[in-house]
């Protein structure tokens, strides 16, 4: 596995952002990442309006850098000559190490209780189950999801409720956006969800996550993909989504449409000082706010749709 990367930044107006990714990820074939320079600056009235964004791509260590760089330049000189006034930046050029996550993981990833039943075990740990725990066997290998983090914690604590305390027929269908190892969506499959479909706009999760249900036995009870949420055909009576915040307000209509008459929402990846800001981000949909659930400087928000008057 290469595990040295060389990563090219840019930084230029938002609206030219998406042409240089689709270009850098034609010339990377790697991976491009598109970042707001204002994200950690947000009010809701700057998210509109954020005027610089960041496009990084990444090389291989062994790729010729000189020729690349030119080429990008070139483009870049191409950009700038066609939109007079722009200020876009030189491409930077860093090294960056892939982290050894199955290593630093598997150090410090111990069984681990959430909520009322649930026990997450690492998948090369044995653990002693009481006869109501519901265990997951997990290998979070490259992926985000072990239940150590808060966000996820937050997720299946809130998950536990919200499956337990509705009707066990007809079954709830599940979304999990961004499942990461897998670990909601396995949650809910033992929790007692129907249909269930897990999504990662990264395809190193989605094949990750497909282990740990192979492992779990619940390949065949999720439906795992890379699909994009637009893609994605609901309604889901429960939504998890444990990303960033800004990710969050950016698909809140989609994640608002796909949620079924009496479904809940349950939104994760928030930091603190976010909230208002996710709060007013989805203030436009169809929702009732129902909570806020706090943990460390992390928070996840409940959301419901209400059923329609019979
Ligand atoms: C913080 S991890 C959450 C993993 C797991 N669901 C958990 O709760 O521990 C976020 C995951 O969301 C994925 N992601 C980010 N934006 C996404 C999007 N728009 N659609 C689908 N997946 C997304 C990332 O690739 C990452 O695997």
């Amino acid at each position: 596995m290469n595990d040295t990367w060389l990563e090219v930044a840019c930084e230029l107006p938002s609206e030219l952002a998406d042409i240089l990714a689709e270009y850098l990820a034609g010339v990377s074939g790697a991976g491009v990442c598109v970042e707001n320079l204002n994200v950690d600056a947000f009010s809701p009235s700057e998210i509109a309006h954020s005027p610089l964004m960041t496009v990084k791509a990444y090389f291989s260590s062994a790729d010729d850098m000189a020729a690349r760089l030119a080429e990008i330049s070139a483009f870049l000189d191409d950009l700038a000559a066609a939109n007079p006034g722009a200020a876009i930046g030189k491409p930077a050029v860093t090294t960056v190490k892939s982290e050894d996550w199955s290593t630093s993981w598997k150090v410090n990833f111990k069984p681990l209780r959430v909520g009322r039943r649930l026990l997450i075990v690492p998948s090369w740990e044995e653990a002693e189950a009481g006869p109501d725990d519901i265990v997951l066997s997990l290998d979070p290998g490259m992926a985000f999801g072990t239940g150590g983090h808060e966000t996820t914690r937050l997720c299946l604590e809130q998950l536990e409720t919200v499956l337990l305390g509705r009707p066990a027929a007809p079954p709830p269908s599940v979304l999990d956006l961004g499942t990461g190892s897998g670990i909601l969506a396995m949650a809910a499959a033992r929790l007692g969800a129907g249909r269930i479909c897990a999504v990662d706009i990264d395809p190193d999760a989605v094949e990750v996550a497909r282990e740990n249900m192979a492992i779990n036995g619940l390949a065949e009870r999720i439906e795992c993909s890379a699909t994009p949420l637009e893609s994605l055909a609901g309604p889901f009576d429960v939504i998890l989504a444990n990303i960033l915040a800004e990710e969050l307000v950016r698909l809140a209509p989609q994640l608002s449409e796909r949620l079924a008459q009496g479904g809940v929402l349950i939104l994760s990846g928030i930091l603190a000082e976010k909230e208002a800001f996710v709060r007013s981000g989805f203030a436009a949909q169809p929702l009732v706010y129902r909570e806020t659930a706090h943990q460390g400087e992390w928070v996840a928000m409940l959301y419901s749709k209400d059923a329609a008057p019979a």
